[in-house]
């Protein structure tokens, strides 16, 4: 069975690790890769990683997204953070301070450096980050495929008013991560650009991925500046809406509140609630403009999403194991039962 899922940053990575716990993770056809599993159960899981976050930051390109899914798939990633290495030291990043050199204020751990510096090198040599991508899993094994939505660069900027300006009038964008990581969604924000995505093109193989799916699932994460930044590529909703396979999402909005993150910030800049009914109307019924055959909410949510099978099941991705049962009903949505 082929298991395409949309996915961004923490929250979409652990819930990689449900799906790969539940399907097995072979990547296709290399069982090695899948101790255990004989040919006719092999199960192809292909992740559609957001690129919005991504920025050059000292002169390295950094991908938060597509490294939180292979560390986190890989065993390399700092549990409590989320995001980064395990064990991580930040002598560089005191360096830099001493330096006075800007930004100081985005953590760039001593050893996740050696992710950027493979990844800038070879995209100055004029690798794609697809293939880049591939070439750093080489290393890391995370068991699923990681596809960038994108090999174009299609950044998520956030127009805000300028907290340097002290008239407190204009408005500037700023650079997704400044508004996270500096300001941690602080200030009056008025909108999200995705910057370049008129020319952004899918990443090879990921139309591919969705058309060929038998499910695709959207992943619990920000509606906004994950799932909502790779629908915002071109060719994306296209191929959601004409693929044979059945989409199902899963709310990220656990008793009313997101778990981790700014989905609530997000949500208000573009107007929509933070609920898991108000979440299932924004992505809406494929039987009508929207991408959902299935929506999951937590047990203690309710939703009524017009042209949707609506399902309520616990949604805490506490462990794997919990995780892959929450992915067992949203296949068992997608009328697949394993
Ligand atoms: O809150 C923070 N998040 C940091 N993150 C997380 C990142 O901002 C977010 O996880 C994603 O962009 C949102 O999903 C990093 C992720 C990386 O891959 C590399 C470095 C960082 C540094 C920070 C940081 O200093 N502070």
């Amino acid at each position: 069975m082929n298991v395409t899922v949309l996915v961004g940053g923490v929250g979409g990575a652990r819930f990689l690790q449900g799906v790969r716990s539940l399907l097995g993770g072979a990547t296709g056809g290399d069982a090695s890769k899948n101790p255990g599993s004989s040919a006719d159960t092999e199960h192809r899981i292909t992740a559609v990683v957001n690129v919005g976050d991504d920025v050059w930051m000292h002169g390295l390109r950094i991908c938060p997204d597509l490294d939180t899914c292979m560390y986190t798939l890989g065993g390399g990633i700092d549990p409590a953070r989320g995001w980064g290495h395990v064990g991580e030291t930040w002598n560089a990043k005191e360096e830099l301070v001493a330096y006075g050199a800007q930004p100081d204020w985005f953590g760039l751990g001593d050893r996740d450096i050696a992710t950027h510096l493979i990844r800038s090198q070879m995209l100055r040599a004029g690798y794609p980050l697809s293939a880049v991508t591939e070439a750093l899993c080489n290393r890391w094994k995370p068991g699923v495929a990681l596809l960038p939505v994108s090999d174009d660069r299609c950044e998520t900027h956030v127009v805000v008013t300028d907290p340097e300006d002290p008239t407190g009038e204009q408005q500037r964008a700023i650079h997704f991560q400044e508004w996270w990581v500096r300001y941690r969604a602080q200030v009056p924000t008025h909108s999200f650009a995705h910057v370049g995505a008129e020319q952004a093109k899918p990443a090879p193989g990921v139309v591919e991925a969705i058309e060929s799916a038998d499910v695709v699932l959207l992943a619990p994460s920000n509606p906004v500046v994950s799932v909502g930044a790779i629908l915002a590529v071109p060719g994306i909703r296209g191929a959601l809406r004409t693929t044979k396979a059945k989409i199902v999402g899963l709310s990220p909005i656990i008793d009313g509140k997101p778990l981790r993150g700014m989905a609530d910030e997000c949500l208000e800049v573009i107007g929509v609630e933070t609920s898991a009914e108000a979440i299932g109307r924004h992505y809406g019924a494929r039987s009508g403009a929207g991408i959902l055959d299935g929506w999951l909410i937590h047990s203690t949510d309710q939703a009524d999403v017009p042209g949707v099978e609506v399902r309520s099941v616990p949604l805490l991705m506490t462990d794997p194991e919990a995780t892959a049962e929450m992915v067992r009903a949203a296949l068992d949505v997608a009328g697949v039962n394993l």
